[in-house]
């Protein structure tokens, strides 16, 4: 578990990350969102005992960073995949990791295995390395002492659909078996098929603590796309019940009110033919996009903002 209390830190007057509470529990993949310079990658760094806060702390397993005695057995992390000496290969870098950390060489075996580095690979000078075989490097690093904890800045920052995939797999299954996994990332499709959680901050503040499913469901600009090959006359039925109807780009009508099975039966009662009736909801993307920009209008209107979409609805 990774422990945030009242987390602050300042550069000059500016405030990077700004008296931030959070918990990211085990058992899941939790995502940490926020729009550019929100404080994601500082937030990281305070955890990892790379910069010092200016106020408040960070705990890794009940711990602060600098007193856990065995670091890489703790908490796992990868911030910058460059972060590596070009001129040494990778198994020469993850054995002086491991020597250098008291842990078995046969784990560098057992790492490169899992990340999928195969031996000739392994033997290669990582400057000649692919962003796709850095990141797998990166990761191999991270899973090296077989931590408990792992966090990772943007894992699939630049890699293809395999690779994207694979990370999406591997975080996942390191999740299951009751690690505490916790990723940043831009790509908001694929968080949404990788993360359980969500923390979201923009200017170094809390704005959203919560399951991925409540926050889509609750933010959903919810409706049902609805087709008949009486198209008008459906229109015509879907207002009568009260619902707001508007044309849908697809095609359609999406229908916001009624639920599609109330929809439905209004349809059966009426002796509607219905050739579609799908219930939409956003996507991650969508509803996140929304919350930012509302977040963004309401702090360019107020200096000081109070946290206007700040939502907190975390499972015990
Ligand atoms: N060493 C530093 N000195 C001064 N300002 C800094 C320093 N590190 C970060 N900042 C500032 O703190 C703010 C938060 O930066 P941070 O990199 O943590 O954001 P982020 O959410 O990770 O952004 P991105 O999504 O672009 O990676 C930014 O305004 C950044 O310019």
């Amino acid at each position: 578990m990774i422990e945030v209390h009242a987390l602050t830190k300042r550069y000059g007057d500016r405030a990077a990350v700004d008296r931030l509470s959070f918990a990211v529990r085990p058992g899941r993949v939790t995502g940490f969102l926020g729009p550019n310079g929100a404080g994601k990658s500082t937030t990281m760094r305070l955890i990892l005992g790379l910069d010092t806060p200016s106020a408040g702390s960070a705990w890794i397993g009940g711990r602060l960073y600098r007193d856990l005695s065995a670091p890489l057995c703790a908490v796992g992390s990868l911030l910058d995949a460059k972060g590596v000496h070009g001129g040494r290969s990778a198994r020469a870098h993850l054995a002086g990791l491991a020597a250098s950390n008291g842990l078995p060489r046969r784990r560098v075996d057992e790492v490169l295995e899992l990340v999928g580095l195969d031996p000739a690979t392994a033997a290669r000078r990582t400057k000649g390395f692919s962003l796709g075989m850095g990141q797998r490097l990166g990761i191999a690093s991270a899973l090296l002492g077989d931590p408990e904890v792992l966090m990772l800045d943007e894992p699939v920052n630049g890699l293809d659909t395999e690779g994207i995939r694979w990370i999406r797999n591997l975080m996942r299954s390191l999740a299951a078996e009751g690690r505490t996994v916790f990723l940043s990332s831009h790509l908001m499709s694929e968080l949404e098929l990788t993360a359980e959680h969500l923390i979201i901050i923009g200017r170094g503040r809390l704005l959203a603590d919560t399951p991925m499913r409540e926050f889509i469901d609750r933010h959903s600009g919810q409706g049902t796309l609805v087709r008949s090959p009486e198209a008008e006359r459906l229109r015509a039925v879907l207002e009568e019940a009260g619902a707001r109807v508007s044309a849908d780009a697809r095609g359609g009508w999406l229908a916001r009110g009624p639920s599609a099975e109330a929809i439905g039966e209004l349809a059966r009662a009426h002796d509607l033919a219905l050739s579609e009736l799908t219930p939409r909801r956003s996507s991650l993307e969508e509803v996140y996009t929304a919350m930012v920009a509302s977040a963004t209008e309401y702090r360019g209107a107020t200096d000081e903002p109070e946290e206007p979409s700040r939502e907190r609805s975390d499972t015990p």
